[in-house]
C-alpha cells in the first residue's frame, strides 16, 4: 500500500510520489526567533520531526530544512526592550530553540538558514519578479503585485476580491506603507530602512527584506526550484504560503513545491495557543511543572510569557515536581492525535499522556529491566528481523494513512501493556506466560516502533525530572503496606493506598492464592 497523505493544495489526499524515487526534499518553516518556544510550536515541530523520521524509516533519503526568522519587529522590540540588539535577541532565543527542542527528541535539520544569511539570495529574487513584471518599487519600498499573479489565491481558496486590504502579512498595518501599494492585497518584499534600525544596501535604497520573500530565497538556496513537501502550521496557508507560492512560481515558471502540509493548532478553550492571546505556556514550564491546567482564567506569570529578557531562564516561578512533565509525555500528547485534528491544551490531556508514557516506557525498558533473566543475549539482537511482522504491517497501515499515528500508537501500547503485564508476572511468580523468545520479539517490535515516532527512554538526568509516576520499588512499598493494613482488618487505609496507586496509574490484581499483582495503566 502506497504512502498517502492529504495535500492542502489538491484539498484531498493522495499517494506520495516524490521528484527523484526514493528522495525527499522537505521544507519546514521556522519560528521568529524572539522569545521562548511554547507547546504550539513544540506541536508543529514534533509532528514534522515524525513526519520525516516516518519517511527514513520508509526508505526515503530525507533532506530537511527549516528556517530561523532573525529579522522582524517582534525582535526589534524586544531588542529595544531589552538594551541589547537584534543579533543577540536573534541568538539567544535560536540557541533556547535548540534547548527545547532537543529535549523533545527532535531531530536537527540538515540546514537551518537565517534571514539575515540569505540577503543576497532575497535580493536577486526580487529582482526577477521586478524584471518580470511582478514586483515595484515605491518610495524606497518594494511591493509584489498579485493581481499579475493568476494563480494568486490557489493554496487557500481565497478570492482576491473577498481579501481584506491589509491582510497581505503581519507587519503591513501602518497606513503609511498601504499608501505606497498600487493594491491593499500587495504586499512587501522590501521595506525601507526606518532609523535606528538594521539595513542592507540595495538597488532600491537601504531596507530589509519582507517575511515572505526569505522563504521562497531559502528554498531555492538550499533545496531547489520545485520540492516535494512544504510544511508549517495551518495559520501560515494565508498569507505565508500562498505568497511564497506566488513569489516562487511567478520568478520559476514551476510548481514550488508539490505537497503541501499544515499541522492543526494547540488550543487552550478552543482558541489558539500564542504570545499574543497570553494563553501560552513554554516548553521549559511545561517540563518543569511551573503550569496552571486553566490558563485562561489563570495565566502564566510573567516570566512564563517568555521573560523580559533575553538572557532570562524561562519562568522564575518554582517549578512542582509533581506536575513536571517528562520529554517524552509531551510527545505522546502530540501524537495521540493525529496531526490535522486540534488538540486542546488541558490536565486532563497531559495526565492522559503522562500515563500513556508511563505504559508505554515500561514497555521500553521490559528488556534492560528483564531480559537476562528470560535468557536473552541484549547484544546479539537482531532489531531489524526480528520483528512481529503483522504489527509492523499494523502500525505502517496507519501511518500510511495520512500519518495516522492515534492509530499506530494503538500498537505500541498493546505490545507496552502486554510486557508490562508479563514484567510482573515475571517478578512474582518467577516465570512468565508467554515464551521468552516470543517476548523477545515483542519488545524488539515496541522498541523499533516507538523510535519510529521518536520515543525513546532518555536517561534520567535528561529529563529534568525523577517524578513522572511512581517506582516500581515504591508501587512494591505501597502494596506491602496495603497488605499490612488489609492483616490488621485496617480496610479503609487498604483502600485508600489502593486509590493513590491507581491516582499514579498502577492497577492492581489480587489472585486467589493471595498474592497481589499489579501493572501501569
Ligand atoms: N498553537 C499552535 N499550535 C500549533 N502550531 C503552532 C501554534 N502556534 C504556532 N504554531 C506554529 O509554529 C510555527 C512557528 O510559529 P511562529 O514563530 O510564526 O509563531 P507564531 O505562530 O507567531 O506564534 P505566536 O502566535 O504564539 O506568536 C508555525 O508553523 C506556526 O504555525
Ligand atoms: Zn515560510
Amino acid at each position: 500500500m502506497p504512502l498517502t497523505l492529504y495535500n492542502s493544495l489538491t484539498r484531498r489526499e493522495s499517494p506520495f510520489d516524490p521528484i527523484e524515487p526514493k528522495k525527499v526534499r522537505m521544507y519546514c518553516c521556522g519560528v521568529t526567533v524572539y522569545d521562548y518556544c511554547h507547546v504550539g510550536h513544540a506541536r508543529a515541530y514534533i509532528v514534522w520531526d515524525m513526519v520525516r523520521r516516518y519517511l527514513m524509516w520508509r526508505g526515503y533519503d530525507v533532506r530537511y530544512v527549516q528556517n530561523f526568522t532573525d529579522i522582524d519587529d517582534k525582535i526589534l522590540d524586544r531588542a529595544r526592550e531589552t538594551n541589547s540588539t537584534m543579533e543577540a535577541v536573534a541568538q539567544c532565543f535560536i540557541d533556547e530553540y535548540f534547548a527545547d527542542m532537543d529535549k523533545l527528541n527532535i531531530l536537527r535539520a540538515d540546514e537551518y538558514p537565517r534571514a539575515t544569511h540569505t540577503i543576497d539570495g532575497i535580493k536577486r529574487l526580487i529582482h526577477e519578479l521586478e524584471n518580470k513584471g511582478y514586483a515595484y518599487a515605491s518610495s524606497g519600498d518594494v511591493y509584489y503585485n498579485v493581481r499579475q499573479f493568476t494563480d494568486y489565491g490557489k493554496l487557500s481558496g481565497r478570492k482576491l476580491e473577498e481579501m481584506q486590504a491589509g491582510a497581505s502579512g503581519r507587519l503591513e498595518t501602518a497606513e503609511i506603507e498601504a499608501q505606497k501599494k498600487q493594491d491593499p492585497s500587495d504586499f512587501a518584499l522590501w521595506k525601507s530602512a526606518k532609523p535606528g534600525e538594521p539595513a542592507w544596501d540595495s538597488s532600491w535604497g537601504k531596507g530589509r527584506p519582507g517575511w515572505h520573500i526569505e522563504c521562497s530565497a531559502m528554498v531555492r538556496d538550499c533545496l531547489g526550484e520545485t520540492i516535494d513537501i512544504h510544511c508549517g502550521g495551518s495559520d501560515l496557508t494565508f498569507p505565508h504560503h500562498e505568497n511564497e507560492i506566488a513569489q516562487s512560481e511567478a520568478a520559476t515558471g514551476k510548481s514550488l513545491a508539490n505537497y503541501w502540509m499544515h499541522n492543526a493548532f494547540v488550543t487552550v478553550n478552543g482558541k489558539k495557543m500564542s504570545k499574543s492571546l497570553h494563553n501560552f505556556i513554554t516548553i521549559r514550564d511545561l517540563l518543569k511543572g511551573n503550569w496552571s491546567g486553566d490558563l485562561e482564567s489563570n495565566p502564566p506569570a510573567e516570566g512564563g510569557h517568555g521573560g523580559t529578557a533575553p538572557t532570562q531562564e524561562g519562568s522564575q516561578n518554582h517549578s512542582d515536581n509533581a506536575k513536571a512533565v517528562e520529554p517524552m509525555a509531551v510527545r505522546l500528547f502530540v501524537l495521540m492525535a493525529q496531526y490535522r485534528s486540534q488538540i486542546d491544551f488541558t490536565s486532563e490531556a497531559i495526565a492522559s499522556a503522562k500515563n500513556g508514557w508511563q505504559t508505554l516506557k515500561e514497555g521500553l525498558l521490559f528488556g534492560t529491566q528483564h531480559g537476562s533473566k528470560l535468557g536473552w543475549d541484549i547484544e546479539k539482537i537482531d532489531y531489524l528481523t526480528e520483528q512481529d511482522s503483522t504489527l509492523v504491517q499494523q502500525f505502517q497501515a496507519a501511518m500510511d494513512d495520512d500519518f495516522n499515528t492515534p492509530g499506530a500508537l494503538t500498537v505500541l501500547f498493546e505490545l507496552a501493556k502486554e510486557l508490562g503485564k508479563e514484567g510482573n508476572v515475571l517478578v512474582h511468580q518467577g516465570k512468565t506466560e508467554t515464551s521468552p523468545q516470543l517476548l523477545q520479539q515483542k519488545w524488539v517490535t515496541l522498541v523499533n516502533l516507538a523510535g519510529v515516532l521518536g520515543l525513546e527512554v532518555q536517561p534520567e538526568a535528561e529529563t529534568e525530572i525523577s517524578v513522572g509516576g511512581l517506582t516500581d520499588g515504591e508501587i512494591e512499598g505501597l502494596i506491602q503496606q496495603r497488605k499490612d493494613a488489609r492483616k490488621a482488618k485496617n480496610f479503609a487505609e487498604g483502600d485508600r493506598i489502593r486509590n493513590e496507586l491507581k491516582d499514579n496509574g498502577v492497577t492492581l490484581i489480587d489472585q486467589k492464592d493471595g498474592i497481589t499483582i499489579w501493572h501501569r495503566g
